[in-house]
């Protein structure tokens, strides 16, 4: 199976699962089984934030594209810890994954999770959630540029989208920075478009839902893959080639 960073170097979109501790061993068969391109392991669903226990939810997925997430409980994650500890889980668990997810705001440690992910090959998303709103061109368009700068290999941005002027304002952007590696999506019912329309163009990561806590608009995976099979040739190709 092709690597992540090859995966991307494609400009074919890929369908995400997020995975807590619930049953690791079987989420990564279910991941194997049904051909989930990445697995985000959301470290901050685990009932123990010890680096050890986090890693031994991460080793099942070995030969799965992983993807691990700690998110801040600013932006709609679960991590009580503080961020000292939040660091040290990244560098735990940095070697045994293919990318991590840090969020842009999270100045503290950011650089610190960005130079160690430089030192294992691991790819690194910096990413802006705003669960209330979707914000300007102008100030999502700073994120992106934020974000390069900073070091990330993709800038994901995700925000709620309340009708089509947001769809548009994150179609927009899409389509404005599409080979730069950037990740767009619009939370809730009114975005949920977007969570097959943008990957169409250009968007290069799409979360979907397997059970776990899905996010605003998720649809489940099956679904999303066979949306994007309908609507992505270049998908569907993959897909049917693997
Ligand atoms: O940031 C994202 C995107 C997401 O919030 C979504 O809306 O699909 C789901 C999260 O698990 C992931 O880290």
């Amino acid at each position: 199976m092709a690597t992540l960073r090859e995966r991307l170097a494609e400009e074919v979109p890929l369908v995400a699962v997020s995975f807590g501790d619930e049953d690791a061993a079987r989420d990564a068969a279910l991941a194997r089984d049904l051909r989930v391109d990445v697995a985000e392991l959301r470290v901050d669903w685990y009932a123990s934030t010890q680096p050890e226990h986090a890693l031994e939810q991460v080793r099942p997925f070995a030969g799965v594209p992983t993807l691990a997430t700690i998110r801040s409980k600013d932006e709609g994650g679960y991590w009580a810890g503080d961020e000292p500890a939040r660091l040290r889980l990244y560098e735990a668990v940095m070697p045994e994954v293919d990318a991590v997810d840090v969020e842009l705001a999270s100045a503290e440690i950011r650089p610190g999770v960005v130079a160690a992910a430089r030192a294992h090959g691991t790819l690194v998303v910096l990413s802006h959630h705003d669960f209330a709103a979707t914000p300007s061109a102008a100030a999502l368009d700073s994120l992106v540029e934020e974000g390069f700068a900073a070091g990330a290999d993709l800038v994901k941005i995700s925000t709620m989208a309340h009708g089509p002027d947001d769809v548009r304002t994150l179609t927009e952007l899409t389509l404005r920075h599409q080979h730069r590696g950037v990740i767009v999506i619009g939370m809730g019912a009114e975005g949920a478009a977007s969570r097959v329309m943008l990957p169409v163009l250009g968007s290069r990561i799409t979360y979907s839902a397997m059970g776990g806590r899905p996010a605003p608009g998720q649809l489940p995976f099956e679904e999303t893959v066979r949306l994007l099979e309908l609507f992505s040739p270049r998908f569907a190709r993959r897909r049917s080639g693997d």
